[in-house]
């Protein structure tokens, strides 16, 4: 197995040593994290309920900057520079795109949706527009299903093609990274397979790292998975070896279904 070192030029993230305090220091809820996210693979965070995965998707886009009282140590890169560091956050989150658990399209049209981004950053050009709107719309493979009602409200569409809307404006922005914090849980298994089978077309471009809380779900579709308990990450491997093989007793424990 390759050291995080020796993987270094491929990961897209390197964390070392991070620290998250919530309420001023009350809640220690990452402790001292070192995980390296590679390059257009598809990372699993898994673990029980308030291991703290999703904080640690959310210290990747800073999104926890937005939480009162969070104090955060460590190191945390990106393309070896430091996300903590002097940089343009607005740029951070177009870069690192944010999937959430409950499709939430903006309401308003299924193009409209999908040009937000680009509208707001002050692009008019409708042939620009039409053209991002349908290669998103093809990459968050949702174009056929509604190239006919582009104009229609989003709010018309299955939670599984809300969903892939919310993927389609995701993608819209050029990022590099694609964070999702269990975007499946709240659809049915056809809607999900479908998600699935487009994260596997989509590391082919982006990296993602994906919170879930199925394993089979991590198994399917990830690369490589970090197993996370009470703020401490326990191990991280390759996904196969990971559940094959646990190296810590807790893994296997949690692996095998014995806690969750
Ligand atoms: N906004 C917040 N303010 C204060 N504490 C928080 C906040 N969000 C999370 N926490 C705390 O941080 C810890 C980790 O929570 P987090 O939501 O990251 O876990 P999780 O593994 O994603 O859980 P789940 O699987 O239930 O979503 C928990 O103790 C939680 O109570």
């Amino acid at each position: 197995m390759m050291t995080a070192t020796a993987m270094n030029t491929a990961n897209k993230f390197d964390i070392e040593n991070l620290n998250l305090f919530y309420n001023n220091g009350a809640n220690h809820a990452l402790k001292d994290i070192t995980l390296p996210i590679p390059s257009k693979k598809v990372t699993a965070l898994i673990g029980p309920s308030g291991c703290g995965k999703s904080t640690l998707l959310r210290c990747l886009n800073r999104m926890n900057d937005l939480i009162e009282g969070v104090k955060i140590n460590g190191r945390l890169e990106m393309d070896r520079e430091n996300v903590y560091g002097n940089i343009d956050i607005a740029n951070l989150r177009i870069k690192v795109g944010m999937v959430f658990q409950k499709p939430n399209p903006f309401p308003m049209s299924i193009y409209d949706n999908v040009a937000y981004g680009l509208r707001a950053q002050g692009v008019t050009d409708k042939k620009k527009l039409d053209e991002v709107v349908e290669r998103s719309l093809r990459g968050a493979a949702l174009w056929d299903e509604v190239k006919d009602r582009l104009k229609s409200h989003a709010f018309g569409l299955s939670g599984g093609q809300q969903q892939r809307l919310c993927i389609a404006r995701t993608i819209a922005m050029e990022p590099e990274v694609i964070l999702m914090d269990e975007p499946t849980s709240a659809l049915d298994p056809i809607a999900t397979k479908k998600i699935e089978d487009l994260m596997e077309e989509l590391k082919k471009n982006y990296t993602i790292v994906i919170v879930t809380h199925s394993m089979q779900q991590a198994r399917r579709i990830s690369d490589r998975t970090a197993f996370f308990l009470m703020g401490e990450l326990v191990e991280h491997d390759e996904t196969a070896n990971l559940f094959a093989n646990p190296r810590d007793d807790r893994t296997r424990g949690y692996v095998n279904g014995d806690f969750g």
